[in-house]
This record gives structure tokens, sequence and C-alpha cells, in this order.
């Protein structure tokens, strides 16, 4: 095995830098890559990183660097926070200095255009026979940041790999679960963007706790069945990267998705919303993605189709709101009633005043 002598965290946002520092507080020497050369001159005269998380002081052991050989030769393991738009290009920048005995981690929450590829799928296509992991849950960087308390789940079918990935990030503050459902776990993270958006849009609309609950708990039934769909285990959805994400991204307004929603709602376009951002919110091109997927594998999934009516095609939402909750009334578990068993259809549209 080459010389195992340093982690590698590639991509300079905002969970890269706290992925790089969770792991420079212990001592260890830890490479934090990104693109820009004088953002990482900065980072390393300032010892912060101010453009995504101010007042957030780095450990001394962190050095950040624009070259990415010097980052990933010799690196034990090298954790992923590129957005997806950007994942493949610059794994590709990246494979000739990667080896096989490397662990590589996505933090990632997206899928890719076109492809519909995950992360994990890039990696495996991009870099053969890779130990591949997967970090998700509801990890919010800049609570992280304030050392808040959190947890996450690491997924891998290499236990070796789960098991150092928990020595390399636990701490007081900061607990690591394992997972051996990669896809799941990753679809998970994923898939909870896109009703972050709709929660922020329903909280400027002044919807109530009610609304919210609703939205939150049909939300993880869709996901879970467009999941399964895919061929994950609903299972997972009840843990961390389930249900622990989806409740953190839509109550919160440090969720970037949220954001983005909540302006929506308050009559901005998305190009406004998403400018005044500054940073990546993976929902958007997530719901343009899992839209056209389930109308293509015919997956019910009517928060999905009337979100993506508001957002791209500015339907108003009092509208697709009103619509939804006229339409036939369901199964409430599907894995305890299913859908096609579920006798009482209940209201149909013409039916309420
Ligand atoms: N911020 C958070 O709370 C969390 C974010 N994530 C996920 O981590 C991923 C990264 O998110 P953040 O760090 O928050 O994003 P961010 O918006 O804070 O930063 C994105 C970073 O990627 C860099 N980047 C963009 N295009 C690039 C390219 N072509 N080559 C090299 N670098 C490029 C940007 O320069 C920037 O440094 C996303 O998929 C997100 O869903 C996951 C958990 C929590
Ligand atoms: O994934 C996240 C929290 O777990 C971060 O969510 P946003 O990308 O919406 O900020």
């Amino acid at each position: 095995m080459s010389q195992s002598t340093h982690i590698a965290v590639l991509g300079g946002g905002s969970f890269g830098t706290v992925i790089a520092n969770m792991v420079a507080e212990k001592g260890l020497p830890v490479r934090f890559w990104m693109r820009d050369a004088a953002r990482a001159d900065q980072i390393n005269a300032e010892r912060c990183n101010p453009r995504y998380v101010p007042d957030y002081p780095l450990a001394e052991s962190l050095e950040a660097t624009a070259d990415l050989q010097y980052a990933l030769q010799g690196a034990e393991v090298v954790f992923i926070s590129i957005p997806s738009h950007a994942f493949r290009s610059v794994l590709r920048q990246a494979v000739e200095w990667l080896n096989p005995e490397q662990i590589l981690v996505s933090t990632t929450k997206g899928i890719e255009m076109e492809s519909f590829s995950l992360m994990s799928e890039i990696i495996t296509a991009e870099v053969p026979g890779a130990r591949i992991g997967v970090l998700s849950g509801p990890n919010l960087a800049k609570e992280i940041a304030k050392r808040q308390l959190t947890a996450t789940v690491i997924a891998s079918q290499d236990e070796a790999l789960r098991t150092r990935i928990q020595q390399l990030l636990h701490s007081p503050y900061f607990r690591v679960y394992a997972s051996t459902d990669t896809y799941g776990v990753e679809l998970g993270g994923t898939l909870k963007n896109i009703y972050a958006i709709a929660a922020g849009m329903s909280a400027a609309l002044g919807m109530g706790e009610n609304t919210k609950s609703m939205l939150m708990t049909r939300s993880l039934a869709e996901m879970s069945r467009f999941a399964v769909s895919m061929g994950a285990n609903p299972m997972t959805f009840l843990g961390l990267a389930g249900v622990g994400d989806l409740i953190v991204t839509c109550m919160s307004p440090l969720s970037r998705n949220y954001r983005v929603g909540y302006a929506l709602g308050e009559g901005k376009t998305l190009d406004e919303a998403v400018s005044a951002l500054g940073e990546v919110a993976e929902g958007v091109n997530t719901l343009r993605q899992v839209r056209d997927k389930a109308a293509e594998m015919d997956i019910y999934m009517p928060l999905v189709s009337g979100l993506y009516e508001v957002v791209f095609t500015g339907a108003p939402v009092s509208e697709v709101a009103r619509n939804m909750m006229v339409n036939v009334q369901s199964s409430d578990v599907e894995f305890v009633l299913p859908r096609h068993e579920c006798a009482v259809t209940g209201t149909q549209k013409t039916e309420v005043q």
C-alpha cells in the first residue's frame, strides 16, 4: 500500500470545509483541494474559509491547496464534496493520482444530469475497482461548524471502510452510524432536497404546522416509493439518511434548498432565488431529473409533479395545492396497506366544493 500519509478532501465549499476540519482537529494531516489557488492561499493565511464558513477557525494540520496531484497522491482517504454538476469532471482530473487501495467517500447529494447517475455510480464508472463509501445524513455544515451535536451515516459494502470512516470522523459532537445500503443512503440524501424546496415554499406562504407535518410525512412516503422502485431498501428511509435528513432540510432556514423554496414562495423567480443563494441547491436539478424518471417508470409522485409545475412552469402554488388536496385518497403507509389494495379511494375532485 502507498504511504498513508494524509487525508484529502476535494471541494472548497461549506461541506468540504467542515469535513476537512473535523479530521484535521484530530491532528491528522489534511490536504483540502479547491480549484481556486488564490482562495487556497487565503485559507492558509487566514486559517478560515470566509466565503463559505465564516468565523470557523481551521485546525493547524489542514492545508488548502489547488494542486490536485499534491492533494491526492498518497492520501489514505479521499472525501469528495464537489457539487453533482462538476463531480465527474473533477473525478476525471483526479483519476491518474488515485489507486485502488484508497478509500473514496462521496458526500454529494445530487443526480448527474442526462445519465441519472448517483455519485457512487460515477465513481464506479470512472475509477474501476475503487473502494467506495457514501456519507449522508442530517448534516447542515453551518451547524457542524458550531459543533452542534450531529450524526451521519457511512454506507458501504466494505466493512473496513465503514470502520475507518467512523474512526476518522467520530468526535464528542459528531457520531457516524453505519449502513450497507449505499444506494438507499445516497438516494435519501438526494431526494430530500426536492421536498425541502416545497417546505420552504410552504413556510413562506404561512402554511400551518399540520400542513408542514403532512408535507414531510407524505414526502417520506413518496421518496421511499421512488427508492424502492429503483431498488433501494425502504427500511433505510427510517434512518438518519432518510427521515433524519428530510426533517432537518425541511425545517431549517440554513438549508439552501429550503431557502430557494422560501424565495419562490415570496414570489421570486427561480433565477432570482438561485442566484441570491450563491451556493449550490442540488434540489432544483434533482426535481427535474426525478420528475422525468418517475414519468418514464410510471411511479406515482404527486408532490414531485406538483412542485415541478410550480417551479418550472409557473403554476400557482394555491391551485397545485388545492388539486393535491382533492385528489383521490390512498393508503397511509403503503408497506402496511399497499396502494393497490386500498379500498377507500376517497373524494374525487368534482365532489369537493
Ligand atoms: N453544506 C451542507 O450543509 C451540506 C452539503 N452537502 C452536499 O455537499 C455537496 C457540496 O456542497 P457544499 O460544499 O455545501 O457546496 P457549496 O456551494 O458550499 O460549495 C461548492 C464548492 O464546489 C466548488 N466547485 C464548483 N464547481 C467546481 C468545479 N468544476 N471544480 C472544482 N470545484 C468546483 C465551488 O467552488 C465550491 O467551493 C452538495 O452535493 C451538497 O448537497 C452534504 C451535506 C451537507
Ligand atoms: O444536506 C444538507 C443537510 O443534511 C444540506 O442541505 P442544503 O444543501 O439544502 O443546504
